[in-house]
């Protein structure tokens, strides 16, 4: 009998709409005037439009497309940081975003602040974060810097340490936007070591790279975006050839 498939994610009929200013407004005053005065033009953009595809336990799905295609905003709406304009998501069990890693962070606080803060957002306990915090700050290789503002970071150094917090726990679902190829050779195998675990463990993965090398080495399943729309999905291969055809 074929095993049974599980599915994780259910993205139906999602359409994302922005509104993009038509004129250059220079500040919070001219804003609310111009808003009064009903002279602020918008143009309807939609970055998504009619996205369905559906996911099941162990998939590993590339998002191919040329810059601006929607590919980032695809992946925030799956992970919640931005609400769809239409359609539904439906995820089943934990997600782990990674996206704009370390972006979150307060500035003006060390990184031992940050990780309460940032894992507070993710959900984590006071409890949990005080069991896990040598494990966080072995990882991100910052001991020394620990107790420095992040402002002082480097953009490597934020992006390690948003990493090593946003992977604690073992995700159902883990959502990359191009964290591989950030950081420097080490870390950037360290974390990529980290991701094969649990990809063994049989994590579902959203995974946006401009490296189609990446991609095929870690994906089964890939879809094609263009001006927000599918214009492929099936295999990482026969998609891959497509989106090469579309750019050489
Ligand atoms: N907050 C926003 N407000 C207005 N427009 C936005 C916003 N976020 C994204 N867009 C627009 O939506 C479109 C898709 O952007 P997105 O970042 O998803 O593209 P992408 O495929 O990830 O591109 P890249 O390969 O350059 O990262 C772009 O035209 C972008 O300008």
């Amino acid at each position: 009998m074929a095993k049974q498939k599980k599915e994780v994610l259910k993205v139906e009929n999602v359409g994302m709409k922005f509104n993009l200013s038509q004129e250059k407004v220079d500040d919070l005053k001219d804003y609310v005037i111009k808003l009064l005065k009903r002279e602020l033009q918008y143009n309807e953009f939609w970055a998504l439009k009619n996205i369905n595809f559906t996911l099941n336990k162990g998939d590993r799905l590339g998002i191919l497309g040329l810059n601006g295609a929607g590919k980032s905003t695809l992946l925030k709406v799956i992970a919640g940081v931005l609400k769809a304009t239409e359609g539904t998501v439906t995820t089943k069990g934990k997600i782990a975003p990674l996206l704009e890693l370390g972006a979150g962070f307060d500035q003006q606080y060390t990184g031992r602040e940050n990780i309460y803060l940032y894992g507070a957002v993710l959900g984590f306990s006071k409890k949990f974060l005080d069991e896990k915090y040598e494990e966080i700050v072995q990882f991100s290789e910052l001991e020394k810097f620990i107790d420095v503002p992040v402002k002082n970071y480097s953009s490597g150094m934020k992006t390690r340490l948003g990493f090593s917090v946003a992977t604690l726990v073992e995700p159902d679902i883990l959502i990359l936007d191009e964290v591989l190829s950030v950081g420097d050779a080490k870390f950037r195998k360290k974390s990529e070591k980290k991701i094969m675990n649990m990809f063994d463990k049989g994590v579902t993965v959203l995974f946006v790279s401009h490296s189609l090398e990446q991609v095929k080495r870690l994906c089964n399943k890939a879809i094609l975006l263009e001006a927000g729309q599918i214009i492929a999905s099936g295999t990482v291969e026969e998609v891959s050839k497509i989106y090469e055809e579309k750019t050489n």
